[in-house]
């Protein structure tokens, strides 16, 4: 089946921009990110268009941008936290390589701080992360060919053992 390399998903923040970035030199193919691709699209930032539009109008367009990443990007392609929320792009995600980088809160709030922006992380960051969790832990390991476990580790640790998890080789 063709499609990207490897597709990462995740919560915010776990690292698939920097793992993302080292996997793609390593295998030595483009890194592509929904997120980005949705900025470039509108012109905004995501918050922006959170608060200007509302986070359905945001999903309609990350499932749009999904869709059309999954078609068109043949290297590394990370999706935005919340993409596996939506039904249809789960199903897109079958038979695909995906990795799924995991962390516990400790670590998410470390690495996103208070950061605003990540509008669902704005208020609060400790309980709408385990929130968050809550409703899609099950989502991202039902997409998941394997499951990476970031905390502790550095994104080279990381990358290496999602290389060696998914049983791919250096370019
Ligand atoms: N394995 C790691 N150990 C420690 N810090 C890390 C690790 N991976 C990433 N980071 C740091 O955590 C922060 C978030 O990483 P990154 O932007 O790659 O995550 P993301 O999943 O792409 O987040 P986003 O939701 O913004 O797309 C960054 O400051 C990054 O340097
Ligand atoms: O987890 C989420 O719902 C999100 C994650 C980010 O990648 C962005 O797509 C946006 O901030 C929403
Ligand atoms: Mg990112």
């Amino acid at each position: 089946m063709s499609g990207p390399r490897v597709v990462l998903v995740g919560p915010m923040g776990v690292g698939k921009s920097t793992v993302g970035q080292l996997l793609a030199e390593r295998l030595g193919v483009a890194y592509r990110d929904t997120d980005d691709d949705i900025v470039a699209e509108a012109g905004r930032s995501i918050a922006e268009i959170f608060v200007d539009e509302g986070e359905d109008a945001f999903r309609a367009l990350e499932k749009r941008a999904v869709r059309r990443a999954l078609t068109e990007h043949e290297g590394v392609l990370a999706l935005g936290g919340g993409s596996i929320l939506d039904a249809d792009t789960r199903d897109l995600l079958a038979g695909q390589c995906v990795l799924y980088l995991a962390m516990d809160v400790e670590e998410a709030v470390r690495r996103t701080g208070l950061n605003t922006a990540r509008p669902l992380l704005a208020v609060n960051p400790r309980k709408q992360w385990r929130e968050l969790m809550e409703a899609r832990r099950h989502l991202y390991e039902g997409v998941a060919t394997a499951v990476v476990a970031t905390d502790g580790r550095t994104p080279e640790e990381v990358s290496q053992v999602a290389l060696d998890a998914l049983e791919l080789k250096e370019a």
